[in-house]
């Protein structure tokens, strides 16, 4: 996400106005002219398209259902004219979140058919949308198990990632619900759980500090009935509540094999409801499912100041992806409660330096609860560094 080293995440009005001719189902003809292809298609086709199959990944959400796949839709893409051309199939393009490297996030309404047949239903998504053509385009390595890299292109690499994070099934993780692909769209949709209040903080680019989210702060205070005036004690407590869930997500990740690589704190994104979890881990895009569980991965991932050295720096003899993520989320914490990475420089690699050689810079009003946790989190040995049980289980969390 819009983190130090990726892509800047504002949004221009150009930018939006290009994506919404990109909506209107507008194609340009030899002579660089628009024009318009509508499909006059009523809500109950759409609905019918997808609505049993949607249903089910609906009802399978909890947590300890192994078998969760979300909906895979091959059938053909409908772009339509109604209500200023923003349609694709049942769902409605709003405004747009964000920007990744490689495609774009829209906030999209999704209306159906309730069982009657007549009820309108209408509930909010994020769709994260790959233009296919320029994702193949791209040449770029892959890493087999052992290793080995071979040629391929970035939107094999995305198959990949979708084939992981389909199965995750987790209330600390973004959902993805349904991936659209049609053959004859030059777009692929992936449809994901929404978090209304994006992410935990936002990064500035001019005095590359982390800028508070103070709505979210206000709520999350309010929610979990944290009053302490001292606004140091204050963050620590919202950090435990945050990292708390946070954990719990990578817990069920690590049980399972799979690796994320590219924790920050930009992948944190944030949704406002009365009941139930707030925080969720987003963007798989660097996920790996290990074939073993001692599995080292030799590719270069993650993000310079929240990645491990042997991400950077050991790739001949392979890192371990479960002790990378301890890493970064032990980073992530620290740039949560200070808001600013504990090793930043003038370039990535001088970050990466730092991050294998230096020791972390405390603030003096960070708690020994806190420091101790981050650096049995942030052992520049991965081998001594604790495990995500261990984190759970730390005082900081447990208040013991
Ligand atoms: N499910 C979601 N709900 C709300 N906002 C989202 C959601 N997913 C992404 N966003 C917003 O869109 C922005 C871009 O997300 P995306 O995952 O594409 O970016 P990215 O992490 O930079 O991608 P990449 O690392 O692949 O370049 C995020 O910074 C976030 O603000």
């Amino acid at each position: 996400m819009n983190s130090p080293d990726n892509q800047s995440n504002k949004i221009s009005e150009k930018d939006n106005y290009q994506d919404d001719l990109e909506h209107q189902g507008q194609n340009a003809d030899e002579n660089g002219q628009f024009y318009y292809q509508e499909h006059d298609i009523s809500l109950e086709k759409y609905s019918d398209l997808c609505e049993e199959e949607y249903k089910k990944s609906f009802k399978n959400n909890s947590e300890s259902d192994e078998d969760y796949e979300a909906d895979f839709q091959h059938t053909t893409v409908y772009h339509h004219g109604e209500n200023n051309g923003r349609h694709m199939n049942e769902y409605e393009f709003l405004e747009k979140l964000g920007q990744g490297s490689f495609g774009k996030v829209k906030k999209v309404e999704r209306k159906y058919l309730d069982e009657d047949g007549v009820t309108v239903l209408k509930s909010f998504y994020a769709a994260k949308i790959f233009k296919k053509s320029q994702l193949e385009y791209e040449r770029v390595f892959g890493y087999k198990s052992d290793g080995e890299s071979f040629m391929t292109n970035r939107l094999h690499l995305i198959q990949e990632e979708i084939n992981i994070y389909k199965h995750l099934n987790h209330p600390n993780i973004c959902k993805l619900f349904q991936i659209i692909d049609d053959e004859t769209d030059e777009k692929l949709y992936l449809i994901l759980e929404y978090c209304d209040m994006g992410q935990l903080m936002i990064w500035n680019e001019d005095n590359q500090y982390y800028d508070p989210n103070d709505k979210l702060d206000q709520f999350l205070c309010k929610q979990y009935g944290i009053q302490e005036q001292d606004q140091f004690k204050r963050r620590e407590l919202q950090a435990n509540v945050i990292f708390q869930q946070i954990a719990k997500g990578i817990q069920y990740l690590h049980k399972r094999n799979v690796v994320n690589r590219d924790i920050k704190i930009d992948n944190i994104l944030s949704f406002l409801e009365e009941n139930g979890d707030h925080f969720k881990l987003a963007d798989f895009s660097t996920a790996k499912k290990l074939t073993h569980q001692h599995q080292k991965l030799k590719d270069c991932a993650g993000t310079s100041g929240f990645r491990c050295p042997e991400q950077q720096f050991n790739l001949e003899q392979g890192y371990d992806g479960k002790a990378c993520d301890i890493w970064s989320l032990g980073i992530s914490i620290i740039t949560y409660v200070n808001h600013k990475i504990p090793f930043w420089s003038d370039s990535n690699l001088q970050t990466d330096i730092a991050a294998k050689n230096n020791p972390i810079q405390y603030e003096k009003h960070n708690s020994d609860q806190l420091k101790d946790l981050i650096e049995s989190m942030c052992k520049k040995s991965e081998a001594d560094r604790i495990n995500i049980d261990q984190v759970l289980t730390h005082p900081f969390f447990t208040g013991e």
